[in-house]
């Protein structure tokens, strides 16, 4: 799989809807929504409301819940309720990550975890063979808008090097700072799922998805 998840993070929220019509005329498949609340990190977003009015709208688009909350716990069944395509939860905020992973997966959800770039790849060890998705946070969560920062890259390597090596089957997502200019060689390196926020929703909306689209699907 080879898809472009916009993150609503820069969007217009005046004009969401008709956003995200445009987009989904493109082929826009996923559609990640940030979930800050404030203590995981500095700043306070989306909540379950949100994701249940755009799957109301949109009932085919795959939401891509991506949480940065603490005790995620406490919201799995809040979120679940917009039938997401996945949840992906911060290891950092999480004690008993096994747990929540199956608890996701009880509600019919994909599971997902998300690392932060200072935390290792190989704390997800014993992990990998049962989520369905790594998310590889390449800035610090929080904002849009940021830098990509460069040794994540060897992050996504090692996932794609350990997931072919090991036969698991988890995707690999990328999220912060992509954009035209790096999103062939995070590709190149097994990336699945590429997070673009101010890169698709800052400018012409349209034109913004179907170049990054199109560099990932390798129709230029
Ligand atoms: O999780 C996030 C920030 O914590 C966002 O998904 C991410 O930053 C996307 O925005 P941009 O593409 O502008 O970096
Ligand atoms: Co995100």
């Amino acid at each position: 799989m080879k898809e472009i998840a916009p993150s609503i993070l820069s969007a217009d929220f005046c004009n969401l809807g008709e956003q995200l019509k445009a987009l989904k005329k493109e082929g826009m498949e996923f559609v990640h929504i940030d979930v800050m609340d404030g203590h995981f990190v500095p700043n306070i977003t989306i909540g379950p409301l949100v994701c249940n009015s755009i799957k109301k709208n949109f009932p085919d688009l795959k939401l891509d819940v991506h949480l940065m909350i603490e005790n995620p716990m406490r919201y799995i069944d809040a979120f679940a309720e917009s039938n997401p395509y996945i949840i992906y939860f911060h290891l950092e905020a999480e004690r008993h990550a096994d747990r929540l992973i199956n608890y996701i997966k009880s509600k019919g959800v994909k599971a997902g975890i998300s690392i932060n770039p200072a935390t290792p790849v190989s704390l997800l060890e014993h992990v990998l063979p049962i989520v369905d998705s790594v998310l590889v946070m390449s800035v610090n969560p929080g904002f849009g808008g940021q830098s990509f920062i460069p040794y994540t890259l060897n992050k996504i390597k090692l996932l794609n090097n350990i997931r072919r090596a090991q036969n698991y089957n988890f995707f690999i997502a990328v999220d912060g700072g992509v954009n035209s200019e790096n999103i062939e060689e995070i590709s190149r390196l097994g990336c699945n799922l590429f997070i673009a926020g101010s890169s698709v929703f800052k400018g012409n909306i349209v034109e913004n998805f179907k170049k990054l689209n199109k560099t990932v699907k390798g129709k230029i």
